[in-house]
């Protein structure tokens, strides 16, 4: 199912005669990788890893609105938000935005032409292993089946997301899931099943610090490194020595923050966030003080977990 909170339409705009401009809003959340087991490559995935993935959604949102533009017209992407990583840079290329071709797989499949206005208000950190392209791409999909009122089903969107990156099936629902093959392959842990259970019982929902730094990790060259240095001992996820390798203060907050008390602190996928579930408040603020005092993490972020993506439709 895909969770929709959506309004009513008004069939037409009194005054011009003529359809309404309807706008799709989908605030998607981040994603971080509670266990992330990586097994050999496979040439037929284009040398990406297996893997074996719980994911799990984080509430720190990204908000994507798509409103419908004239035949014609074309697309447009207006970026706005305070932290743009290399998304702010001249250099980055509108039509590699991952919304953006997200848009064009989406008007491909529905033989359409993508004669879209999208927005995305950027809040989760850029190139920092919490999947936040891969949330802009889910969010438009999510808008995009909304507003051309395909109603294609979950599996259908799925198959398509796929197409454009191992995290993105995923990231169109949410929550916590089962993922394999190169990450794309999504089994849904629903909730009040004994798997969620046994994951909250663990500590793996509620409150959740996100420490998050200006500089970004690329994910092909975490990869590549953990391909030299391997897993490191006990790490629940796989590439985590590797991002520590390449960005050392990633670990230094996650020690601060299990001798804070935190029930688990680890790198975000390919990091170099760091995502720690918290017991309490009072333990959350130790965390945040010994961050701040140890300049460990340049920015903090509070969410809860798990979360799902939410999709509005106004005027
Ligand atoms: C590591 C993870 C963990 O969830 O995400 P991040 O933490 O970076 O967000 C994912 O595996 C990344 O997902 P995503 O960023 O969507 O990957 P893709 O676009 O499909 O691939 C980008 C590159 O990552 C490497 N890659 C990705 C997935 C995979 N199973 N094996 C790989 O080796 C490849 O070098 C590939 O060219
Ligand atoms: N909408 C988008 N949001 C974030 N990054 C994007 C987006 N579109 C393209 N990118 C590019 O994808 C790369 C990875 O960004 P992101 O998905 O945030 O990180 P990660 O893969 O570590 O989770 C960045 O270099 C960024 O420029």
């Amino acid at each position: 199912m895909i969770p929709v909170a959506v309004r009513q339409r008004p069939a037409y705009d009194d005054q011009l005669d003529e359809p309404a401009a309807l706008t799709v809003r989908v605030d998607c959340p981040a994603k971080t990788n509670l266990t992330l087991e990586v097994g050999p490559t496979h040439d037929e995935w284009g040398g990406r890893h297996e893997l074996d993935t719980i994911y799990c959604a984080i509430g720190v949102y990204d908000t994507i609105t798509a409103t419908a533009k004239h035949p014609g017209a074309g697309f447009s992407l207006e970026l706005e938000g305070a932290h743009l990583g290399d998304l702010a840079s001249s250099s980055s290329d509108m039509r590699r935005n991952h919304a953006v071709l997200a848009l064009f797989a989406m008007a491909q499949a529905a033989g359409r032409d993508s004669d879209v206005a999208l927005t995305i208000t950027k809040r989760i950190p850029v190139g920092a292993g919490l999947g936040g392209g891969s949330a802009d791409a889910a969010a438009t999909i999510l808008a995009v089946n909304q507003l051309w009122e395909l109603h294609w089903p979950m599996e259908r969107l799925r198959t398509i997301a796929a197409t454009l990156g191992a995290d993105m099936p995923f990231c169109l629902s949410g929550g916590f899931a089962h993922g394999t093959g190169f990450g794309e392959r999504i089994e849904v842990i629903d909730a009040g099943s004994a798997a969620e259970r046994n994951l909250i019982g663990q500590g793996y929902a509620g409150e959740v610090l996100v420490g998050a730094y200006q500089s970004q990790l690329s994910t092909p060259e975490v990869y590549h490194t953990f391909d030299a240095v391997g897993p490191g001992n006990d790490d629940r996820n796989h590439l985590q020595a590797a991002a520590i390798s390449l960005h050392p203060r990633s670990g230094q907050a996650i020690d601060a923050a299990v001798n804070a008390g935190a029930r688990h602190a680890f790198v975000s996928g390919s990091g170099p966030s760091v995502v720690a579930f918290v017991p309490d408040s009072t333990t959350a603020q130790r965390i945040i003080d010994a961050w701040r005092n140890g300049g460990m993490v340049d920015r903090i972020i509070k969410a809860s977990a798990p979360a799902h993506p939410i999709i509005g439709v106004s005027q």
